[in-house]
């Protein structure tokens, strides 16, 4: 007998089951990182077993590989894959214009990449995740480990010139130690809480010498797919507005919620 999911979980399975829809034999899939795309993983792998869908998932963290492997889903580098159809990720936050906040689960720079080498990129969320102005959630910022106190140090400067209400950064911590990306970086957390132009602070961070990526997806996002905790699905389209609303059908008793035992 499955264990009951919780209301929140139960609005980012039905963001992610909806989602994988999208996807049509033969496509090369972006597998974005965290809890809300661990779900879209397991829907995906569930197509791959009992429809016989044949994709190729190019991963956007070691988590994430090592998820879709043992849900059957066959991984390959990007390099390998070089262009993909389609990239469906979760965000921290997203705003009107379907700019994002990510990076919470310290994947940011892979999944930039490969979200930017994507036709379309989807993002699955909760209704949590909306805002009118992002910064609420902490900025994340990869910096290479040289000399990250002079970087931190210049991203201060930069702030006090920016349109942001806070002005507080914090090293990202695993335990007492710093914590380590999978690139092998570091994580800034920048805490704004309201970012008055995301464009420009998106370029100019990323001018700052040790600053490898920020967690601002500007023009990124094509698609969101926000899950209500009663099986409602809405579609929201970066040129079209909201253009569905759906609900999605699910018994928990279902294999794919076998691993919450
Ligand atoms: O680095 C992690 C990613 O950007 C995640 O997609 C983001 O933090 C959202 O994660 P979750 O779905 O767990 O809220």
């Amino acid at each position: 007998m499955a264990a009951e999911l919780s209301p929140i979980d139960k609005a980012k399975f039905v963001a992610a089951r909806r989602a994988v829809d999208l996807i049509e034999d033969g496509m090369r899939v972006g597998l974005g990182t965290g809890s809300t795309a661990a779900w879209m993983v397991r829907c995906l792998g569930e197509r791959v077993r009992e429809e016989g869908l044949k994709l190729v998932g190019v991963p956007t963290s070691a988590r994430t590989a090592d998820l879709a492997r043992q849900v059957g889903i066959d991984v390959v580098a990007l390099d390998e894959a070089k262009w993909l159809d389609i990239t469906i990720d979760g965000a921290d936050e997203f705003d009107p214009a379907l700019n994002l906040i990510k990076g919470g689960g310290g994947a940011l720079l892979q999944e930039k990449i490969v979200a930017t080498a994507s036709d379309q990129m989807v993002v699955i969320t909760d209704a949590s995740k909306e805002v009118n102005h992002l910064g609420g959630f902490p900025l994340p910022v990869e910096v290479i480990p040289f000399g990250w106190q002079t970087s931190r140090a210049l991203i201060e400067e930069l702030l006090d010139s920016m349109d942001v209400l806070g002005r507080q950064t914090s090293l990202r911590l695993n335990g007492s130690e710093p914590y380590v990306t999978d690139e092998g970086n570091y994580i800034i957390d920048l805490h704004l809480n309201r970012i008055g132009n995301p464009r420009q602070l998106a370029l100019v961070l990323n001018q700052i010498p040790g600053v490898v990526e920020n967690g601002l997806f500007i023009d990124i996002c094509d698609l969101v797919i926000i899950g209500g905790t009663d099986g409602k699905v809405e579609i929201r389209d970066i040129n079209e507005g909201s253009v569905a609303h759906d609900t999605i059908e699910f018994a928990e008793e279902e294999n794919i919620f076998r691993d919450l035992d």
